[in-house]
């Protein structure tokens, strides 16, 4: 370990690790299922880690926040009912609370930790808790899913951290069969669907699985995030058999309905939300055809 420098090691990236100058450790605790870590980085403002993984810096959490809701939110029109699971930060709920057609947003969150460090020390992510149309559940996003209406929602972002811990099962069969029958038919999903540099295999299970749930459209997206291991992370855009969605193409622009009264976007336009779903060859030969 070098002394003033945090490093990302972890087995689910062997070999490499990326570092971050630390200027001062902010906090450190231990939930019920997870360390949690807070630092102010030299460079990248204060940064929140979980397990030893970083989670979001203040500095580039703008392009995976962004991009994690409105490229659901963007690809279906009107979007009323919007579900959270993962995401205590409460950056989703922020660039959720733009779309002026969302009425009611669930966040099921399994860590309160998780939310009280981010409300005092991220207020600017946290500030999406703040929004009226806002409801925070905090359990496990297996079990609230089991419990929900058929058809409830509109979308269903699942922020969910890596494999390793508490997020594991949310990268299961299961689980996706459970967030298919809360959508409404023509209902999108998007989740966190790590590195197409380090995790093809996993990129692999979850396209194979998400084919055989989802019987509408079934798509991978990616983006850059400099302080996610290999400096890039990617989403599963899928919907349910009903209204059909074309990811690629945003229909629900967004870049005029931001609402005056928040900080406009950093990092989502149409553009990039279109470019998002263009990938290199080894990923194409493996997604499209699965
Ligand atoms: N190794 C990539 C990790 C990606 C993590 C994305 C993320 N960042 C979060 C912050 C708070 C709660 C859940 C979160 N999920």
């Amino acid at each position: 370990v070098i002394p003033g420098w945090f490093s990302e090691i972890s087995p689910m990236w062997p070999g490499e690790a990326h570092s971050l100058k630390v200027e001062k450790i902010l906090f450190q605790g231990k939930s019920d299922y997870q360390n949690v870590m807070v630092f102010q980085s030299a460079t990248y403002g204060k940064v929140l880690v979980l397990d030893g993984v970083i989670q979001l810096t203040e500095r580039d959490e703008c392009a995976y926040q962004e991009m994690i809701t409105h490229l659901p939110l963007c690809s279906i029109p009107n979007p009323k009912k919007v579900l959270v699971i993962g995401g205590g930060d409460g950056g989703v709920l922020r660039e959720v609370a733009r779309h002026s057609s969302v009425e009611q947003i669930d966040i099921c969150e399994i860590d309160k930790m998780v939310v009280d460090v981010s409300k005092q020390y991220f207020p600017d992510v946290a500030v999406g808790y703040e929004d009226p149309r806002v409801t925070l559940h905090v359990g496990d996003g297996v079990a609230f899913l089991k419990a929900v209406t058929e058809g409830t929602y509109d979308a269903i972002i699942v922020d969910s951290s890596d494999p390793i811990g508490p997020a594991q099962e949310l990268f299961e069969k299961p689980f996706f069969h459970s967030v298919s029958k809360a959508l409404r038919p023509g209902g999108v999903v998007c989740t966190q669907a790590e590195s197409i540099w380090l995790h093809m295999h996993i990129i692999e299970d979850i396209v194979a699985n998400c084919r055989q749930i989802f019987k509408g459209s079934v798509n991978y997206a990616w983006t850059t995030v400099p302080t996610y291991p290999s400096g890039v992370i990617g989403f599963m855009l899928c919907s349910t058999e009903g209204p059909s969605v074309d990811f690629k193409h945003p229909i629900n622009p967004i870049d005029d309905d931001a609402d005056k009264t928040q900080k406009p976007l950093k990092f989502y336009n149409s553009e990039i939300h279109s470019a998002a779903f263009c990938l290199p060859s080894f990923a194409k030969k493996v997604i499209d055809s699965k």
